[in-house]
């Protein structure tokens, strides 16, 4: 009988990888204790003799926790100790020689770096992928095949839906990134999950293998228990919507929350205005050395890609990857994201790093994330009328990269995947000025930071972040929109550039107004 493997919490053992003076199976042992759920042992400059040996005492002690044991690459050693099977890499024995050399009751892993591989094992009988590199790691060079879990998505994507086999992911996984792992990489259209993640050094290096285990194990759990439960009935009548919006507007100045943004050298002082303007505090910050010190401190993190460079592209990276290990809403503006090559590898660089909370962009921008050509783009300006389903644009890619999407114009379109809403409120003075679709983000991100102070929850464990951030887009949206359609009735106002201001004066008027009389939201 071939063994049922539970993948959960998959060590791949590194014996260069341990800490000065602990022993390799003092290491093993404890991580067992910790919760490990199936072991592979990877040696890669050894004899035979000696790796048998060390693959003898490594399943003495996997029997002993009644844990698989599976040999990385070496037939013949899985063989000669009678475990339970083996993982094979793309350039060790093909499948189907492993198959025939082990028979039909092991358990054969093969790694899987892109699609075509990954179909390959699948036809060919694989018991599960190892998918990856998922991130850069100490133990292989793998710079040039990081796939970020937006790649092991397309992967899962890929597979027959019907297909027993299991998979795992792989390459630079730790407990402070194995939530954005597991939240990035789950294809929620197939329903395939991941079975597990394997994890090298995070256990292998610690001081602690048992203690860093259970961490792992724990998130894992978290996860999973986050996806199994049955969320709280998502509000989507129209007068709860509203309320909760109104909620959200008025507890901006009581909560405050400092909203980092790393702006364009165009629209910055605008956005940091605006947040004065609505009752929180900005700051922008956007050079690596920042980030670790000011993000336990912010409420949210606003990227915006207006006039990204090489230096404000690693301090993104670095920021938002800071803003997923503190559960803090990432809000992701991709300013002309299809407009020049540098900007499409930045966006999918940007998206295979973090997660983001929200991701708010015009019809091109959003077009060029989904990978469609219906909408062009000129520079940072969306042309044309826009996509003939906006609903449909907005709800795949909101089901795609697991977030909340926002697509601005004329009429806005916002979905987290199960919820769509089209915000007809706005002015076209708004497309007249520049940045008031980078000013949106400001509002976006600003709301988002009080939904997720203000709205617990009993799973934020196996969440990213806490709060409800398709009615904190909502919101957003409006207060934006009904600003400028108040300050456009002004006197004072006589074109683009007196509206500009008073748009802002606006903004910090709104709690003076009935939200719900003038908005003209649609939720299906
Ligand atoms: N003609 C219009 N009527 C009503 N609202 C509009 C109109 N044009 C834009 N808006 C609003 O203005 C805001 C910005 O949207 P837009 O799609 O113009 O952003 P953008 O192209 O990203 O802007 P920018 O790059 O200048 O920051 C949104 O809130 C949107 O609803
Ligand atoms: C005009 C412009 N260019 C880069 S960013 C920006 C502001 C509007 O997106």
């Amino acid at each position: 009988m071939r063994s049922e493997i539970d993948y959960s919490v998959y060590l791949v053992t590194a014996r260069d990888l341990l800490p000065v003076g602990k022993h390799y199976l003092e290491s093993l042992e404890e991580s067992l204790q910790g919760g490990v759920t199936v072991v592979q042992l990877r040696e890669k400059t050894i004899d035979t003799g000696e790796f048998i040996q060390i693959a003898q005492s490594t399943k003495a002690i996997c029997d002993k926790y009644n844990t698989p044991l599976l040999i990385n690459d070496r037939i013949d050693v899985a063989l000669a100790i009678d475990c339970a099977g083996v993982h094979v890499g793309q350039s060790d024995a093909p499948l189907a020689v492993a198959r025939r050399l082990l028979g039909p009751n092991k358990v054969i892993g093969v790694s899987a770096g892109n699609i075509d591989q990954a179909i390959a094992a699948q036809k060919g009988g694989a018991d599960y992928l190892g998918i990856g590199a998922i991130y850069g790691t100490q133990t292989k060079d793998v710079s040039n095949k990081i796939m970020g879990p937006a790649g092991a998505r397309a992967v899962l994507a890929a597979l027959d839906p019907h297909s027993p086999i299991k998979t795992v992911v792989i390459g630079g996984i730790k407990s402070d990134n194995v939530l954005r792992v597991l939240h990035g990489v789950h294809f929620r259209d197939t329903k395939r999950y991941l079975d597990g993640v394997a994890v090298v050094s995070d256990i292998v290096s610690s001081p602690r293998p048992r203690k860093a285990t259970e961490n792992l194990a724990r998130l894992v759990q978290a996860f999973r228990n986050n996806e199994n439960t049955k969320p709280e009935p998502a509000i989507n009548d129209i007068d709860s919507v509203l309320n909760k919006v109104s909620e959200i507007i008025n507890a901006i100045p009581d909560q405050s929350p400092l909203i980092q943004q790393m702006a364009n050298i165009v629209t910055a002082n605008d956005q940091a205005n605006a947040t004065l303007a609505l009752g929180a505090s900005p700051v922008m910050a956007a050079v690596v050395g920042d980030q670790k010190d000011l993000n336990p401190h912010i409420g949210a993190l606003l990227i915006n890609m207006g006039t990204v460079s090489d230096e404000q592209k690693r301090a993104m990276l670095a920021g938002g990857r800071y803003s997923n290990i503190n559960k803090k809403p990432l809000i992701f503006d991709p300013v002309a994201v299809g407009a020049t090559s540098f900007r499409r590898e930045t966006g999918k660089e940007l998206l295979s790093h973090w997660h983001p909370t929200v991701i708010k962009g015009n019809a091109a921008e959003i077009g060029a994330l989904s990978g469609l050509n219906e909408v062009t783009t000129k520079g940072v300006d969306s042309v044309g009328p826009g996509f003939k389903d906006p609903y449909l644009v907005v709800r795949s890619l909101a089901n795609r990269e697991r977030c909340v999407v926002v697509m601005t114009g004329k009429d806005d379109y916002i979905s987290d995947g199960e919820r769509t809403a089209k915000i007809s409120n706005g002015h076209q003075l708004l497309g007249q000025i520049t940045g008031s679709g980078c000013v949106t983000g400001t509002a976006i991100a600003t709301c988002c930071a009080v939904a997720s102070m203000t709205e617990g929850d009993m799973n934020k464990d196996g969440k990213l972040t806490t709060g409800d951030h398709f009615i904190a887009s909502i919101a957003g949206v409006l207060a934006l929109e009904i600003s400028a359609e108040i300050a456009s009735t002004r006197n004072d106002v006589r074109g683009p550039n007196t509206f500009r201001s008073a748009w802002i004066d606006e903004m910090s008027n709104l709690d003076k107004i009935d939200l719900s009389k003038m908005s003209r939201v649609i939720v299906a």
